[in-house]
């Protein structure tokens, strides 16, 4: 199966004051078309660190970072802002919905700054609105919503793209059980009807056992790659 996003190598440096910060060390992952994949590990253990990189938010110190077998190091900022638009979906965990829009208008913004027509951005917002349970709250604004709506808003403008890979970090991280787990329902379906990919970061363990692959990230390197089923994910 060809990789749809693959990195080797990648390593990830900050500077904070006279010291070095090596977050990633030597990370080696890949993710194929229409696979869901969960990035776990302890709190800053570089798990978003990784996400941004992937989804070229942030460049990485050393490594290869590759998309349908082009090298995305090479890269301008333009051409990685254009491939985002076109290819790329993000949920965050609080959502970072613009709060003087409504619902609507949230999720056709991608489309309209994509010089989308209003009109056809907005029936496509629509039935993605309408799509994740949410065609009765079109013109609420986010403050109206409950935290599981704004972030089913959130996966809506994720999807609005059509994007082949959706990056979710801890997108259930301030839901409580119930909401949380029609998150990820939700996800686990837009994955089979869309076949679209997913990188969560999580520190949801029953997140990530719905996945097809768990990832651990421990001393700046991933664990070897290893199918969910024996996938060694404790429950808190
Ligand atoms: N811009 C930066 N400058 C310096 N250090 C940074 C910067 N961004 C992140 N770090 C450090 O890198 C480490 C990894 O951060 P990151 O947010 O990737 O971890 P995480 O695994 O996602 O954590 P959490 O689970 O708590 O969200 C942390 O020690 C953090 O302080």
């Amino acid at each position: 199966m060809t990789d749809l996003l693959h990195c080797s190598g990648l390593s990830k440096t900050y500077q904070d004051g006279d010291n070095q910060v090596n977050v990633l060390k030597s990370v080696d992952f890949s993710i194929a078309a229409g696979e869901m994949v969960a990035i776990v590990g302890a709190s800053g253990s570089g798990k978003s660190t990784l996400l941004h990189i992937l989804g070229g938010l942030e460049k990485p110190t050393t490594g290869e970072l590759m998309f349908n077998d082009q090298d995305m190091t090479s890269w301008s900022s333009d051409k990685l802002s254009s491939w985002r638009n076109s290819n790329l979906g993000f949920v965050y965990q609080f959502h970072h919905l613009l709060p003087e829009f409504s619902a609507l208008e949230n999720v056709a913004m991608p489309l309209l700054i994509a010089g989308e027509k209003a009109k056809n951005a907005k029936q496509t917002a629509q039935t993605l609105l309408e799509r994740v349970g949410l065609g009765h709250r079109l013109s609420h604004r986010p403050s109206q919503l409950s935290g599981g709506e704004r972030q089913r808003v959130a996966i809506a403008r994720a999807f609005v793209n059509n994007p082949d890979i959706v990056l979710a970090d801890e997108p259930t991280g301030n839901l409580d059980g119930e909401a949380a787990a029609s998150i990820y329902q939700l996800m686990l379906e837009l994955n089979k009807e869309k076949g679209t990919a997913f990188i969560v970061v999580t520190h949801d363990n029953t997140l990530a056992e719905q996945l097809h692959r768990v990832e651990r990230l421990v001393d700046g390197t991933l664990d070897a790659k290893r199918s969910n089923n024996d996938a060694q994910v404790s429950h808190q």
